[in-house]
């Protein structure tokens, strides 16, 4: 071989284990003169072994024995470390027996020292065939290990010959399907048909992969036991070098459970979408997570897709009398469930009565996974309780409310009345001509004339007020929060008025006409028995007295209501039938004893009474309303007047009216106050409105605004009646006030060291310091005359001087006085 042939071989490493140098190198020299390019070591101890193998070898050569090592020993080494290392024994005489026994323990070869002409071509062979056997044990390997993955992969395997007969199942398929690797061998998988795929599926899967392609597809197979499984099944062809196939590997997943889930899932929302009741998740904080059909349906959400804006805090509410929706979430976080009734809450402000069971689901660590709640809508049955509530508390023919529902009124209104001192009336009412009625146009047309009457007698009433059928032809009514008994008059007005005109039954007029009896708490008792005993027996009373008559329990009641509800009814006739006059009383002022103005006073000349005094009919007018239009009349009147006595030369005298509280309330004053100024040709500053301290304090801040517009037009306004009220003069000075009037009561006593003395003494200073005039009203003696005078009082009005005088009576003593 030459140098440059020599240069191509590859690099060998040889190892020797020897402990004779000199027979390592004989066998170096014979190597290097079969031309061999190699790299060497010589190792002769255990030790040098292990150290030497940490590098990679491609021959060694080894002699048997050594003196402290043996060539077995370093056979085993090496065996431990790589077992197709080629291992040669060269060694003196050992024997067959040795040499045998040198192979089986690994050893490729066994060449004697003296015979090296075996040695070149075993080291050729040992060479090639290492390769050869390194690649067969690696293989071998390999197969080993896909064989045991296969074997214990979780999904099913099977392989088939071409034809589709099985060789070879896994445990796994063995497991999914039931049947064993000895059953089916040998079988096609056609045991495992479903018979849910039909042909067309089968001969596409074949056309596929006998046409080498694989094959993906969701199987439904069935067990051994008859149960279907399902395997997402993927089938590949293998082919040999030449393309043929020589098999089909088969591997499924079982996707039964995923696939039973699903199917659990649709039919669980199936059912969840069938039921009426609303059903729905939400988030641990409340917002919606999950709403089923009918809460869709129920909350009018139509087709809006995400519901996720909402929150079951915005969704239900409770009633205003029970616990709170918060209250509700926190015992059902705190207990796990809460039951009850809500009120659904629509978007668009409706709500719908629910009954709703609310769940936490709670995670291991007690915190709350997410709340659930199914709610059914109540509604029918609420209605169906309301009308239940309804039959067991109200009378079937006309709806009023029955007994036991006017007693349970009665109960709360009177705990209301005990709060704020305010009396109650209960009226007990009998139709007085019911019986003709009935037998005259039968009981049909009785029954439809009681549903009128029931009517009309709500008609009449306010909303707290109860209007109560006792039975057949008696009706009872109990008046709320009258802060006077006689207010119960305008009710009896309103109700006679209600029935002045005819029910009209089948082209029929009838009149109704009660007789009334009338009980008032506390007067006549504080329990609704008492007082239904009691007006009961003043309906018998007032049936005695003949049809359309009332009676009082208590017999004062019954003259000053009799009396009150007379004189109203002629107060409606008097202002028409020019009933009313003003009468006047001079004002002297002090400073020159002059008459400086009048006041007007209103008289009522009634027909047959007589002259009757404003304290009985004012409160009537007022009451009633009359008061505005007469009120009218009087600043009208009063104007005239005025006019007159300028006419007569009387051009520095001024005139004053009285405004009642309904009056100066009215929206109208101002409109009213300008008219007559402008009608009756007034000058504004001599025309003076009094107004009570009462009204002022009402509502001072209201007053105010009326007293400056009253202000702004130029006429005079006094406050009458001072001292009476609560008010001090320090409060009044918000007001725009010209004049005060001390009231009449403080004349009585008035003498230097009397309380009265001391409080007109200051008023009059005081008045003075916030440029008011002072009059001084009811003046009947000449004491309380000097009084005034010494105290600087301005004007002084009462009998001492002149009482209230008709028009032409009060010219002539204006005529004397200023003479
Ligand atoms: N004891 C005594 N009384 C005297 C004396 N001098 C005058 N009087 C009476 O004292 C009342 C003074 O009127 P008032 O305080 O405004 O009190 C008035 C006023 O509040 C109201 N009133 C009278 N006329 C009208 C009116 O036209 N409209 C309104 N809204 N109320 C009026 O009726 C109340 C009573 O009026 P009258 O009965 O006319 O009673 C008048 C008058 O006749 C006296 O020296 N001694």
């Amino acid at each position: 071989m030459s140098m440059a042939q020599k240069q191509h071989l590859p690099l060998l490493r040889f190892l020797f284990i020897e402990d004779a140098e000199d027979d390592a190198l004989l066998l170096i020299d014979y190597f290097e003169s079969q031309g061999f390019r190699f790299d060497w070591q010589r190792v002769d101890t255990e030790k040098g072994v292990i150290a030497a193998l940490q590098k990679p070898w491609d021959i060694i050569f080894s002699d048997y024995s050594m003196p402290g090592f043996s060539g077995v020993r370093a056979l085993e080494i090496v065996r431990q470390r790589d077992p197709d290392i080629p291992f040669i024994f060269i060694s003196g005489a050992i024997g067959e027996d040795v040499a045998v026994e040198a192979m089986k323990l690994g050893a490729q070869d066994y060449v004697m020292k003296g015979n090296l002409g075996r040695l070149l071509p075993a080291v050729n062979r040992e060479l090639q065939e290492t390769k050869k056997r390194r690649e067969h044990r690696q293989f071998n390997q390999l197969l080993r290990k896909l064989s045991q993955a296969v074997n214990q992969a979780a999904d099913s395997i099977f392989i088939t010959d071409p034809a589709g007969r099985i060789e070879y199942v896994n445990p796994a398929f063995e497991k999914l399907s039931g049947y064993s690797a000895e059953e089916v061998k040998g079988k096609t998988p056609a045991f495992l048909y479903s018979g849910l795929h039909d042909n067309n599926f089968y001969l596409q899967l074949w056309q596929a992969i006998s046409n080498g392609h694989t094959y993906q597809a969701t199987f439904v197979n069935r067990h051994k036991n008859g149960e279907l499984f399902y395997e997402e099944q993927i089938i590949t062809p293998l082919k040999d070098e030449q393309g043929n196939i020589t098999h089909f590997v088969s591997t499924g997943r079982d996707i039964t459970s995923r696939i039973k889930a699903e199917e659990e899932r649709t039919r669980l929302t199936a059912i969840l979408n069938a039921t009426p009741d609303l059903v729905a998740i939400f988030e641990p904080e409340g917002r919606l997570r999950y709403l089923n059909e009918s809460g869709r349906r129920l909350l009018e959400l139509g087709v809006e897709k995400d519901v996720s804006r909402y929150t079951i805090q915005e969704l239900f509410a409770t009633d205003k009398n029970q616990q709170s929706f918060a209250e509700v979430l926190a015992i059902a976080q705190q207990q796990g469930i809460w039951s009850g009734e809500t009120l659904l809450q629509i978007p668009r402000n409706k709500e719908l009565p629910v009954s709703q069971v609310v769940l936490a689901h709670k995670e291991s660590n007690d915190s709350i996974e997410y709340l659930s709640t199914i709610a059914r809508d109540i509604t029918e049955r609420k209605r169906f309780e309301a009308e239940l509530q309804h039959q067991a508390t109200h009378d079937r023919l006309t709806s009023l409310p029955n007994r036991f529902l006017l007693l349970e009124h009665f109960s709360s209104a009177l705990k209301n009345a005990q709060r704020h001192n305010y009396n109650i009336a209960v009226l007990f009412m009998d139709l007085d001509n019911f019986k003709r009625i009935n037998d005259s146009l039968g009981h049909t047309a009785g029954d439809i004339l009681l549903e009128q009457i029931a009517q009309r007698l709500q008609s009449c009433m306010r909303a707290n007020d109860t209007v109560a059928r006792h039975g057949g032809d008696e009706f009872t009514i109990v008046l709320n929060e009258l802060k006077e008994p006689e207010n119960i008059l305008d009710v009896l007005n309103k109700l006679y008025n209600a029935f002045k005109h005819p029910v009209i039954i089948h082209n029929h007029d009838v009149y109704v006409t009660f007789s009334i009896g009338i009980a008032l708490y506390p007067h006549d008792g504080d329990r609704i028995e008492d007082l239904l005993r009691h007006a009961d027996i003043a309906m018998y009373r007032a049936k005695s007295m003949g049809p359309n008559q009332y009676c009082f329990y208590a017999s004062d009641m019954n003259i000053r209501g009799h009396e009150l509800l007379a004189l109203e009814g002629d107060l409606r006739r008097a202002l028409v039938q020019n009933e009313f006059v003003l009468h006047y009383q001079p004002q002297i002022d002090l400073r020159n004893n002059r008459v400086i103005g009048t006041e007007g006073l209103i008289r009522w000349q009634h027909p047959v009474r007589g002259l009757v005094s404003p304290a009985d009919f004012i409160p009537l007018l007022e009451r009633s309303g009359m008061i505005i239009s007469v009120g009218e009349w009087v600043l009208h009147q009063a104007c005239k007047a005025h006019r007159d006595w300028r006419a007569a030369g009387f051009n520095d005298i001024r005139v004053s009216v009285n405004v009642s509280a309904t009056q100066f309330n009215d929206i109208d004053l101002l409109d009213k106050i300008r008219y007559a100024l402008r009608e009756e040709d007034m000058p504004k500053h001599a025309l003076e409105l009094e107004i009570t301290e009462n009204i002022l304090m009402r509502d001072p801040a209201g007053a105010t605004e009326v007293l400056e517009s009253i202000n702004g037009l130029g006429v005079r306004i006094a406050v009458d009646d001072f001292g009476t009220g609560y008010s001090s003069l320090a409060y009044l000075k918000r007001f725009p006030l010209d004049a005060l009037k001390i009231d009449q009561t403080f004349m009585t006593d008035l003498t230097d060291y009397s309380g009265d003395a001391a409080i007109v003494e200051a008023s009059i200073s005081l008045a003075h310091k916030l440029d008011m005039e002072v009059t001084a009203e009811g003046v009947e003696t000449n004491t309380q005359l000097e009084f005034l005078r010494t105290h600087d009082c301005d004007v002084v009005q009462g009998y001492y001087f002149c009482r209230p005088l008709p028009m032409p009576e009060l010219t002539n003593v204006l005529h004397e006085k200023t003479k």
